[in-house]
């Protein structure tokens, strides 16, 4: 009802704030965009869900997310797939890594220090009652 709907747009709003900074900070720009398939050919022969920072948004907007865990799940996918398809010693690799890592500190630094527990609390009722 409406309390419901109130709790999932503050959710969004929430999501869509964490995501525009990350889209901003210079360090997350490989992952703002999905890996260009021309560039990468070989990208979806070893990941299997690709994720980034320009669909998190898209994914918020259609209102895919009922709680910040379920959009942590998908945000994780980022760093993840970074670390998968760059395991080498190769220069490029590990800059790629050093960025993921970060990407992954980042958010759950931001999650820790501006998700009010009680907040999340609510959206897991919200899902649990549908
Ligand atoms: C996001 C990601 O995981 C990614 N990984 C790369 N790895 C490499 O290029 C390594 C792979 N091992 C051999 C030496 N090259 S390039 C790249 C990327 C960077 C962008 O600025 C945009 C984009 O779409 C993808």
């Amino acid at each position: 009802e409406e309390q419901e709907e109130d709790v999932l747009r503050e959710l969004r709003l929430f999501l869509r704030n964490v995501t525009e900074r990350l889209s901003l900070d210079r360090r997350f720009k490989a992952f703002t965009k999905p890996v260009d398939i021309e560039e990468v050919p070989d990208y979806m022969l070893v990941i299997r869900k690709p994720m980034d920072l320009s669909t998190l948004l898209t994914n918020i907007d259609e209102q895919k997310y009922v709680t910040v865990g379920e959009f942590v799940s998908d945000a994780d996918l980022i760093w993840q797939n970074a670390l998968e398809y760059n395991p080498d010693s190769d220069p490029m690799d590990r800059h790629i890594r050093h960025r993921a890592c970060a990407l992954k500190d980042t958010v759950r630094a931001i999650i820790r220090d501006e998700l009010d527990e009680d907040f999340e609390r609510v959206c897991e009722e919200v899902k649990e009652s549908r």
